[in-house]
C-alpha cells in the first residue's frame, strides 16, 4: 500500500496537484480529464520527480528499502534493437539479469513471437508489454504506468488489461489513464483526479452508486439530440439507424418525458457525473 499525504506540486507559481490524500493498494487506477495531472502524480510517485516539501509518501515495505518499476508515457527506447536485445540490455543496467525470469516475463506478456523483431516494428501494445517487463525486471513492489491504453486499439487494449491481470498477486499495481473504460474493469480502486484536485477514491460499484436513480436511457431522432442535451448530461449516443439514436443522460431532476425510461447506472454514467457534477437543468 502506498500512503500520500498532503501530496501537492507546485511549478513556477502554478499549482499542478492542491493537497492530495489517498491510499493506494491492488490495482489503483489514476483517471482523470487531459492536464488533471496524473503524469505528475505518477512521476512523484515513481521518484521521478519531486512534490512539494509538505508532501508525505509512505510505501508500505516493511522497512526494506522501496522498489518501484516504472513505465513513462512515452516509452520509445532504442528503435533499432530487437525485443530480447533491449530487455537484456536493461537488466544489465539496472544489474537484475536472470535469465530465467526474463524468459518468464518474456512468456507472461505474450512476447514469445516478438523476441526477434526490432521495436520500431511493434504494434504499440506489443511496445506497451515490452516496457512492462522492463518496468519488472528488478522485481519491484510497485509497478507505475502510465497512460498506457493511448492509442491502442481494442483488441490491443484487452491484450494489455490481461497482461497487467496476471501480475495482480506479485506487485502493486497504479495505473492512469484519460479514458477511464480502458483501465477502470481491472482496477480494485480508483483516484479520480481533476485540475490536481481529487475528487473520488473507492471503488467502481461506490462511484456508480452516486449516480443511481439519474440515469435515463432513450430512443430519439437524430434531430432531437439537442434538445436531449439540455435535459441533463448526455453520456452515450448510440446509432441505430440512419435517423433514430439510442442516448443515455443522467440528469438530477426526474424526466417526465415518455422517451425515456429510468435504467441501471453504469461507470460512465458515474463517472462524467463525477466529472461534471450536479446538472440542475
Ligand atoms: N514542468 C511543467 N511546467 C509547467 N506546467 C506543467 C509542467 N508539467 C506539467 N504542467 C502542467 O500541469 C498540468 C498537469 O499536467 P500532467 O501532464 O501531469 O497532466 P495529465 O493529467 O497527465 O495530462 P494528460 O492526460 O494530457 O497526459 C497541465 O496543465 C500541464 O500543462
Amino acid at each position: 500500500m502506498i500512503k500520500i499525504s498532503n501530496l501537492s506540486k507546485t511549478i513556477r507559481r502554478k499549482v499542478i496537484l492542491d493537497n492530495i490524500n489517498a491510499e493506494l493498494s491492488g490495482i489503483t487506477g489514476v483517471i482523470g480529464p487531459n492536464g488533471a495531472g496524473k503524469t505528475t502524480l505518477m512521476e512523484i510517485i515513481a521518484s521521478v520527480q519531486k512534490a512539494d516539501s509538505k508532501s508525505i509518501i509512505t510505501y508500505n515495505n516493511n522497512n526494506r528499502k522501496v522498489k518501484i518499476g516504472y513505465l513513462p508515457q512515452n516509452f520509445n527506447i532504442y528503435p533499432n534493437l530487437t525485443v530480447i536485445q533491449v530487455i537484456e540490455l536493461i537488466a544489465s543496467l539496472k544489474k537484475s539479469y536472470h535469465k530465467v525470469y526474463i524468459e518468464q516475463l518474456i512468456d507472461q506478456m505474450n512476447l514469445g513471437l516478438y523476441r526477434d523483431v526490432k521495436l520500431k516494428k511493434l504494434s504499440g501494445g506489443t511496445l506497451q508489454r515490452v516496457g512492462i517487463v522492463q518496468a519488472l525486471l528488478n522485481k519491484p513492489d510497485y509497478l507505475i504506468i502510465d497512460e498506457p491504453t493511448t492509442g491502442l486499439d481494442i483488441i490491443e487494449a484487452i491484450k494489455l488489461r490481461e497482461s497487467l491481470l496476471s501480475l495482480k498477486d506479485e506487485v502493486e499495481i497504479i495505473i492512469s489513464s484519460h479514458i477511464p473504460e480502458d483501465i477502470a474493469s481491472i482496477c480494485d480502486n480508483l483516484l479520480v483526479i481533476k485540475e490536481g484536485e481529487k475528487i473520488y477514491e473507492g471503488g467502481i460499484n461506490q462511484l456508480i452508486s452516486k449516480t443511481s436513480n439519474t440515469t435515463y436511457e432513450g430512443i430519439i431522432n437524430r434531430s432531437e439530440l439537442n434538445s436531449a442535451n439540455s435535459m441533463g448530461r448526455l453520456v452515450r449516443v448510440e446509432p441505430l439507424d440512419s435517423n433514430q439514436v439510442k442516448v443515455r443522460l443522467v440528469t438530477n431532476n426526474p424526466l417526465n418525458n415518455n422517451c425515456f425510461n429510468k435504467v441501471e447506472a453504469d461507470f460512465l454514467s458515474g463517472y462524467i457525473n463525477l466529472l461534471e457534477g450536479d446538472y440542475n437543468v
